[in-house]
């Protein structure tokens, strides 16, 4: 792989960007040329949104190319166009080969939940003192393990061991929550999301735990649950409130997280005409809310 790094004024990024994506560039990314100096410049939009302008004031314009000759070819097209004036080439190099496999997985390590309890990537073998084990590899859906609110949710589980409960999952991504209820004995779980990948990912990763849940939209969630696990975000949950209450069995347990320390009497409120929630773990500024019904 060869890279062609440019300089581009704010106003001509999107043309440049787009010219390189048309010369057969592999990837174009866009940075602050002046990043880590004094005059670099915050550009960020609303969670979810674009950034409000193509680039910065002087961008760095990185394409990659898989030939050196494509490269080359790009850049003596670029150089006479009128919309390169002002830019400024500077220079063509060969991208060393990284074994990115490598480089990701030695990025996820086993992850402790109880001293017997462990998530633990494939590529790795499970720690002597596990004894029960969720093997998962990172994918599109969160949920590895690496979270506090999801390592708190687990840790409930494993201190409450769901032996022969109805569960829900509700907010499921890689459904590692559902695959530790069956793993402490929960004997009939529904994982929903609102996301398909996530719903194809709990199902994936169920398989590869050897465990049997239902996966689906959240519609597919019905009737009364003994244990009612979500782990979303603190609006959300908010929300959700009458409908996760309402499928909570008499006696029953609702575990909910996704929530700042700060955003505890929000929820105790909104959860106040179902049941008292009271925060029962924190770890990193986040909280596990629970209530029994
Ligand atoms: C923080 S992730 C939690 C994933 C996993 N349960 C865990 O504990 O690691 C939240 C998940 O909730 C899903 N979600 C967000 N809003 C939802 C809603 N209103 N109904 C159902 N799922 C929702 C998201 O798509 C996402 O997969």
């Amino acid at each position: 792989m060869f890279e062609l790094r440019l300089l581009a004024p704010e106003e001509r990024v999107e043309a440049v960007s787009e010219a390189l994506d048309a010369l057969d560039a592999l990837s174009i990314s866009v940075e602050d040329a002046d990043a880590q100096t004094p005059a670099e410049q915050a550009l960020f939009g609303e969670p979810g949104m674009p950034p409000p302008k193509e680039g910065w004031q002087r961008s760095l314009v990185v394409a990659l190319f898989a030939e050196e000759k494509l490269a080359r070819e790009a850049a003596t097209l670029l150089e006479p166009q009128d919309f390169f004036a002002g830019c400024k080439l500077l220079g063509i190099q060969p991208v060393p080969d990284q074994d990115w496999v490598r480089l990701t997985q030695s990025q996820f390590e086993p992850v402790e939940i109880t001293p017997s309890f462990w998530i633990v990537p494939t590529w790795h073998e499970p720690p002597a003192a596990a004894q029960e084990v969720i093997r998962l590899d990172p994918g599109l859906a969160f949920g590895t393990g690496t979270h506090p609110t999801t390592r708190m949710c687990l840790r409930w589980i494993a201190n409450h061991a769901p032996r022969g409960q109805r569960v829900l999952d509700y907010g499921c991504g890689s459904g590692i929550l559902a695959i530790g209820a069956a793993k402490f004995g929960a004997s009939d779980i529904d994982a929903v999301d609102i996301d398909e990948a996530a719903v194809r990912s709990t199902e994936d990763n169920a398989r590869a735990n050897s465990v049997t849940l239902n996966a689906g939209l959240p519609d597919r969630a019905g009737g009364k649950y003994q244990t009612v696990l979500a782990n979303i975000l603190a609006t959300p949950l908010k929300v959700l409130a009458p409908l996760l209450a309402a499928h909570v069995a008499p006696g029953g347990s609702l575990v909910l997280a996704g929530i700042l320390s700060r955003q505890a009497d929000e929820l105790k409120a909104a959860y106040a005409p179902y049941c008292q929630l009271q925060v029962s773990d924190e770890e990193d500024g986040w909280i596990l809310m629970t209530a029994a019904l």
